[in-house]
């Protein structure tokens, strides 16, 4: 088995007395989408949040191509390569979707990180952008700013930007959430292609079902923030802890709660 591209070791966060990710362990390899799944307050964006480094751990380390990241800021771990979809309040609202993007493309090709110096005369910048764009199928929407959007594009949107930032970590969360019928496949498909390029490691959390079957090639199952299983799709759905741990509705009853 090569080298984990994402690792976390005994990750562990309290809130007061509560342990919402409780020792952790587990490691994430190229080429593989990992769904992450447990019951409502289970740990899983909390987890996500120490990964990407939202909130800082109490115990336990992140490591990144085996480099301890445990130390770095949100945006210091971003520039390493972990791609969390962002959360639109980091985005800017006022400017255009096809701005937004970018500036992602600009300071990824390292041609300076001044945001404010609009780059309209880097038409390959813009070229880039603009395929990010038609690939999440946004490119007629490129002039609208992002307060206009659609919930369901302002997701699109979020998927665009991450993949213009081509970490070696995806990290989506519910990443269909509130889309209509139509747009998910695009997202859908897009994951499964990010997937197949085979050198970049995804991370899902998801609630749905058909998503997990279509997408995932492992699942682990957080539970009161540990780790109460790791494998296979079907073998973790079949595993005693599972079964016993959710009296013996198994995952389909998990999820079917949340
Ligand atoms: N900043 C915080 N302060 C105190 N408690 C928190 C904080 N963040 C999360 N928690 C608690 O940690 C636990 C795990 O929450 P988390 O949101 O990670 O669960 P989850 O599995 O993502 O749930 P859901 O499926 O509902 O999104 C919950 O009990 C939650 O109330």
């Amino acid at each position: 088995m090569p080298d984990p591209i994402l690792s976390t070791t005994n990750l562990t966060v309290r809130f007061g007395g509560h342990v919402a990710v409780d020792h952790v362990t587990c490691a994430f390899n190229a080429g593989e989408l990992t769904a992450i799944v447990g019951p409502n307050g289970a740990g899983k964006t909390t987890y996500f949040n120490l990964i990407s480094g939202q909130i800082p751990a109490s115990g336990g380390t992140v490591q990144l191509h085996g480099k301890d990241i445990s130390g770095l800021s949100v945006s210091a771990r971003t520039k390493a390569g972990i791609g969390r979809a962002f959360q639109l309040t980091n985005l800017f609202p006022d400017l255009s979707v096809l701005e937004n993007v970018r500036l992602v493309v600009q300071a990824k090709a390292e041609r300076g990180f001044n945001l404010w110096s609009m780059v309209s005369h880097h038409t390959d910048l813009t070229e880039q952008a603009e395929n990010i764009l038609q690939q999440v199928r946004l490119l007629d929407e490129r002039n609208q700013t992002v307060s206009e959007l659609s919930h369901g594009n302002q997701r699109k949107l979020e998927v665009a930007l991450l993949i213009a930032l081509e970490p070696a970590v995806y990290m989506f969360d519910e990443p269909t959430a509130g889309m209509s019928v139509d747009e998910a496949p695009i997202v859908l498909d897009l994951i499964a292609q990010l997937k197949a390029q085979g050198d970049r490691a995804i991370l899902l959390v998801e609630h749905k079902m058909d998503v997990i079957r279509t997408l995932a090639d492992r699942i682990i199952v957080l539970h009161n923030g540990a780790l109460a299983a790791d494998g296979a799709p079907a073998e973790v759905m079949a595993s005693d802890v599972v079964q016993e741990a959710y009296m013996g509705r198994g995952l389909e009853g998990i999820l079917a709660d949340v």
